[in-house]
């Protein structure tokens, strides 16, 4: 009767950790950063379905925080329109929780971080530094023009804010992906062509550290 008890309890207990604990794996994370209309998120989706990563648009986050109304909203607004940087912990905080709803290890964070401060917050709030850093390489006006023909009803995807975007990616974004590759993480990626053209640059980044973790077991 023991034996059963026990080999139940053992039971549940394994379970329990299953459900509990899935973060066994450390995360694997990629930063996806570029310019408005560089193409991240259409270059995301990709990568989602070819390996298999979770996708966090900091962007999507943001405009959620939006739509439902939350405390932050209305700042949040303000700050997309006039194509500002939300502050750090406001992102960072909504970017934890989705790392941490969900139960995959590998990330591709989309949009952020766009300033150093960004950067910083991540690393001292969240623990890790990025595995990876592709940058979309696009000309200025190759992304003006795909932006405006984006046509998803964004308060940012006009003329004047995009100007303004352009200004704050010159300046504050620029250095985040210096940094990055200085660091020896930086993919840099020409983003200009079809869009399977462009993921054909993609994929053999992600390819060669799919062998690494097969071969590391
Ligand atoms: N290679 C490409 N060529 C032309 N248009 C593209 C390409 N990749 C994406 N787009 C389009 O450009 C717009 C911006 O792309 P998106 O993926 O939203 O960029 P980002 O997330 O960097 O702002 C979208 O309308 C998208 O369909
Ligand atoms: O970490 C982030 C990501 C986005 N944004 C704001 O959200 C807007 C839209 O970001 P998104 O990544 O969706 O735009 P994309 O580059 O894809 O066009 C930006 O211009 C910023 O105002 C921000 O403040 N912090
Ligand atoms: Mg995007």
């Amino acid at each position: 009767r023991l034996n059963t008890w026990e080999s139940l309890t053992t039971g549940i207990a394994q379970q329990a950790k299953g459900v509990i604990a899935p973060k066994e794996k450390t995360p694997f994370i990629t930063f996806v950063l570029g310019g408005p209309g560089s193409g991240k998120g259409t270059q995301c989706i990709k990568i989602v379905e070819t390996f298999g990563f979770a996708h966090l648009s900091a962007g999507d986050l943001l405009r959620r925080e939006i739509a439902s109304k939350s405390a932050d909203g209305a700042m949040i607004l303000n700050t997309i329109k006039e194509g500002k940087i939300v502050p750090s912990q406001v992102t960072v905080k909504l970017i934890q929780k989705e790392m941490e709803l969900s139960d995959n290890h590998k990330f591709l964070i989309d949009g952020f971080p766009r300033t150093e401060e960004n950067r910083v917050s991540f690393e001292q709030i969240i623990g890790v530094e990025p595995n990876v850093v592709l940058f979309f390489d696009c000309p200025e006006e190759e992304m003006v023009k795909r932006v405006l023909n984006r046509n998803e009803g964004r308060v940012d995807d006009n003329l004047e804010t995009i100007k303004k975007r352009l200004t704050v990616f010159q300046a504050l974004s620029l250095p985040v992906i210096n940094y990055y590759s200085e660091k020896g993480k930086l993919y840099t990626i020409k983003a200009i062509g079809t869009e399977d053209e462009i993921f054909e640059q993609v994929r053999p980044i992600f390819a060669a550290f799919e062998v690494c973790s097969q071969t590391v077991g």
